[in-house]
């Protein structure tokens, strides 16, 4: 948010009081070479004002871990820490980005009791910008003029829709012709695995992943604080997915002050539509299970 400008002030809240301190400091110490952002560490009460929180805290997933794997601890954190972030801020858009995103976005919203459109998950916003990164890299072209999307679970079932991505308002396989570039079955097959496991290579490699989700983060509060009405594939609860009532998955969104504005549904492949009714089903039942576990259904 500070090296893009996303907002004027940042506040970081953390239960590590001096890991938010040295954070905040070491940021600020960036500013001289960014764009004029106030950052400082503070409590709950410091959020007073803001326009956006984003929930990035609880556990992230450790080397072969799965997103859902996480589901319980953090929604645990989720019923401890918006509460307060309520009461400091209560005109506030949720971003979630803690994991599993999708899940933990329907936790969100039934906990804050706010309308859906002010709860938004990061989602897939993440997978499309690995998809247009590793497409554009087969094509040769810059990922900002590849229009992709992925849809569904940020995670195991997510959807990559090949059957509408396109490059200068191509196919792509019609662009790869023109481009003189390959993008065989096995391509295909090459991307689709470096979206779907890119999370999985990364946190094998460093830990955690945390830049490409900054971008994302970043991108979305721009998008809020200055009503853009950029399309976004975010996460929110939906009424029917392919057949599949109230769930919280990623659809192309328009993002704009207060949150989402409007979802629109791709055209999707046959191939498509039954991989995004597959992924809503996992997220449903992860959902309910954890919604039965807490004691909040029957
Ligand atoms: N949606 C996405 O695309 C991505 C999501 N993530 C998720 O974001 C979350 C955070 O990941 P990292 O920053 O790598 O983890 P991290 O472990 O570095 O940071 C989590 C922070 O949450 C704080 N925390 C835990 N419980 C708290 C509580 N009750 N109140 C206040 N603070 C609390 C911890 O002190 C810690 O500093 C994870 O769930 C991870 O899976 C990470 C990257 C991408
Ligand atoms: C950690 C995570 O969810 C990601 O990088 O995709």
């Amino acid at each position: 948010m500070v090296t893009t400008g996303a907002a004027s002030e940042v506040v970081l809240v953390d239960m590590n009081e001096a890991l938010a301190q040295a954070q905040a400091q070491d940021i600020a110490h960036a500013v001289p070479f960014t764009h004029a952002v106030t950052v400082r560490a503070g409590s709950y009460a410091a959020l007073e004002g803001a326009g956006v929180v984003v929930l990035s805290a609880g556990v992230a997933q450790k080397p072969g871990e799965t997103r859902l794997e996480l589901l319980e601890r953090n929604a645990k954190v989720f019923g401890a820490i918006i509460p307060e972030v309520l009461k400091a801020a209560p005109d506030a858009v949720l971003l979630v980005a803690s994991n599993p995103v999708d899940v933990m976005t329907q936790i969100a919203t039934r906990i804050s009791g706010l309308s859906r459109t002010r709860v938004i998950g990061s989602g897939t916003v993440l997978d499309t910008a690995r998809f247009r990164a590793l497409l554009a890299e087969q094509l040769a072209v810059t990922p900002r003029s590849v229009h992709a999307h992925v849809v569904g679970e940020h995670g195991d079932s997510e959807v990559l829709l090949w059957s509408s991505a396109t490059v200068a308002g191509l196919p792509v396989e019609q662009a790869a012709d023109q481009l003189r570039r390959s993008l065989t079955a096995e391509d295909r097959a090459t991307i689709d695995e470096g979206v779907r496991r890119a999370a999985y290579r990364i946190i094998n490699g460093k830990g955690h992943t945390a830049f490409g989700i900054a971008g994302g983060l970043a991108r979305l509060v721009s998008a809020i604080g200055a009503d853009e009405r950029m399309v976004a594939t975010c996460a929110m609860l939906t009424d029917d997915v392919c057949g599949v009532p109230q769930v919280v998955l990623s659809l192309p969104r328009v993002i704009g002050a207060g949150g989402v504005l409007d979802t629109v549904l791709p055209n999707l492949s046959a191939e498509e539509a039954a991989a995004l009714r597959r992924s809503a089903e996992i997220l449903k039942e992860a959902a309910d299970g954890v919604e039965r576990r807490m004691g909040w259904t029957s």
